[in-house]
């Protein structure tokens, strides 16, 4: 039997961010192996115009949730969504709710944060920071609580070249912002927020790293860990491979560079793609809380969860294996065909940023005006070079993760925890998992039907056809103008052309002597 799958058991686990990616991933582990955990307890918000409870029916009724149906039928018993908001004082939870948080809760995992990278500061500071210290406040006056965890980033210190397992500090303390934020206005925010920031990228990666200052500061009695996994990919085994939910990190470069969108990307291919699945991340997490709750470490500890130093990949191995999948996986109403290469060099970016992204897209946007149709292809491609120079900082560097206390906690797991809460990245198949990654992002996030794969085919046949017709065309059109200027082109052309009828009569008359 599993110990850590029996420690869940009778347990109240309080999750915030559980409508995430990562927190779904966690909720769904939890009730398939310990289906007779007591209760969890998530903060939820309305959304889109769902209700908090309709958005928890749509979670447990998707195809995620559909074996922890079969292991635990009264999963909709199990799960309390508490309405909450984590930007509002007291996360607008109401007294009774709060009550039973407090009095009840043994566990609380904290995945809730903002991950955009562009968000502004003040935003940023508040749920990645503010709310982290209020949660933490909540947790000190949880008399039954066992462990926290919270959920980091592996890139929270991407400034540093080399990370242990430790919290850095920030030159300005997290409180120091905290109290900022209140009265400045958001033009001096904006003025200052490149100071604060200093050499990391961007918001979310300056605000993580002050949300785990906080963490260390106010965590006066408590058993807290911290978990900082890399780029999070699909799930790599369960509850089954490729499950993947939103565009963060690779997904939506995948979808871009399958539907022939994305061609070239200013990218190092022999830098380390730090990726980790999302299943691997969850199944650390809960040896960490078990680990956290039941041996009590003296101090903090922190979990890197990356694949880089135990089991590397690289970009180049990366980007070729998502390539040679749209082979046999199609996408469907592919824009142009997949191609695509790495540049290291800026000009060449630009270059083919023009070439390659800009110009096919204002073609397709003229013929769109011609055919009637209102043009959208220039704005889509702005919107996604702009993504893409986002991510940029994070494929042109590699880093290195210290990784001790993550291979201490699998040394201390049983070989029955080990199978069931696998978190050796040793054991992954990288070509396998990137083949069922592409496969994910077609089924679960383009919801693409695997019987267009033919026809999906034929217009990839299609677009290679239209391909050569259109340079032949443009091949054409410039050696014809090139003629009309220059002699010398002229000259050239008269050889080629009698050169190609004096060896055509050639062949001709070889046949006719044959017959
Ligand atoms: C020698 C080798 C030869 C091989 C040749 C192969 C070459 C291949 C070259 C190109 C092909 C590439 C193939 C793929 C190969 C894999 C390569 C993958 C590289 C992946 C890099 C990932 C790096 C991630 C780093 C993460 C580090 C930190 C990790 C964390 O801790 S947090 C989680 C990460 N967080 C995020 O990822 C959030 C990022 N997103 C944002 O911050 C925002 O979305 C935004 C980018 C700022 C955009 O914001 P907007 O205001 O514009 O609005 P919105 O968010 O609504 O989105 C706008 C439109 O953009 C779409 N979109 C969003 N995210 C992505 C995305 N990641 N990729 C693509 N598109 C995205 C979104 O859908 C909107 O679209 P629209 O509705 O149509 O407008
Ligand atoms: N994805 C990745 O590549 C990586 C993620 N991480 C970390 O993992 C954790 C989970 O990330 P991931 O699941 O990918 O992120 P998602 O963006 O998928 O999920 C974020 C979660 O936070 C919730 N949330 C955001 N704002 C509020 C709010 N004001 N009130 C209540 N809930 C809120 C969201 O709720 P709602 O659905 O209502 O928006 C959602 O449930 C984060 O801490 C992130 O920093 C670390 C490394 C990499």
């Amino acid at each position: 039997m599993s110990m850590i799958a029996a420690f869940y058991s009778g347990k109240s686990i309080l999750i915030t961010g559980a409508t995430g990616f990562m927190g779904k991933v966690l909720m769904e582990k939890l009730f398939r192996t310990s289906p007779d955990l007591k209760v969890i307890y998530i903060l939820v918000r309305p959304k889109a115009g769902q209700t908090t409870q309709q958005r928890v029916f749509q979670i447990l009724n998707s195809k995620l949730f559909e074996k922890v149906k079969e292991v635990c039928p009264n999963v909709h018993e199990k799960i309390r969504a508490i309405y909450a908001d984590l930007n509002q004082n007291d996360f607008a939870i109401s007294k009774e709710d709060m009550q039973e948080l407090l009095s009840c809760t043994n566990i609380v995992f904290h995945c809730a944060a903002t991950v955009r990278f562009d968000d502004h500061l003040r935003h940023a500071v508040q749920l990645n920071v503010t709310a982290t210290q209020q949660l933490l406040l909540m947790a000190s006056q949880m008399p039954k609580l066992e462990a926290f965890i919270h959920i980091s980033t592996a890139f929270s210190n991407c400034n540093l070249k080399h990370i242990d397992e430790v919290i850095y500090p920030c030159p300005v303390e997290p409180k120091k912002i905290i109290d900022s934020m209140e009265w400045l206005d958001d033009a001096i925010i904006d003025e200052i927020t490149p100071k604060l920031i200093g050499d990391r990228p961007n918001t979310y990666t300056y605000t993580k790293a002050l949300g785990e200052m906080v963490v260390q500061q106010e965590s006066g009695n408590l058993n807290i860990a911290i978990i900082r996994p890399s780029i999070v990919g699909a799930t790599w085994q369960e509850p089954f491979p490729g499950w993947v939910d939103n565009l963060n990190g690779p997904s939506g470069l995948i979808i871009a560079a399958g539907k022939g969108f994305l061609r070239a990307i200013r990218a190092t291919p022999m830098a380390v793609a730090d990726l980790i699945p999302v299943d691997t991340v969850v199944n650390l997490t809960l040896a960490v809380g078990w680990y956290t709750a039941v041996h009590r470490p003296k101090s903090t500890l922190i979990y890197h969860c990356t694949s880089g130093n135990l089991n590397p990949c690289n970009w180049g191995k990366m980007g070729f294996q998502v390539l040679a999948t749209f082979e046999k996986i199609p996408f469907e109403r592919a824009f142009r065909r997949p191609y695509a290469d790495f540049t290291t060099n800026t000009i060449t970016t630009q270059y083919w940023n023009a070439v390659s992204h800009r110009a096919p897209a204002i073609i397709y946007d003229f013929y769109l005006r011609l055919t009637g149709r209102k043009p959208r292809m220039t704005k889509v491609m702005n919107r996604l070079l702009r993504t893409v120079s986002m991510l940029e900082y994070f494929v042109n560097r590699s880093w290195e993760w210290s990784t001790y206390n993550t291979e201490m906690l699998m040394s201390e797991l049983s070989p029955e925890d080990q199978r069931v809460f696998n978190f050796d990245v040793r054991q992954l198949n990288w070509l396998e998992y990137i083949e069922n990654y592409v496969l994910g992002v077609k089924k679960y996030l383009l919801k693409e039907d695997m019987a267009g794969i033919p026809e999906a085919k034929q217009h990839l046949k299609r677009l290679r056809n239209i391909h050569y017709l259109f340079n032949t065309a443009l091949f054409l059109i410039a050696w014809r103008l090139l003629i009309a200027r220059s002699q010398m082109a002229r000259n050239v052309w008269f050889f080629i052309v009698s050169f190609c009828y004096k060896f055509l009569s050639y062949f001709r008359a070889s046949s006719t002597l044959k017959v």
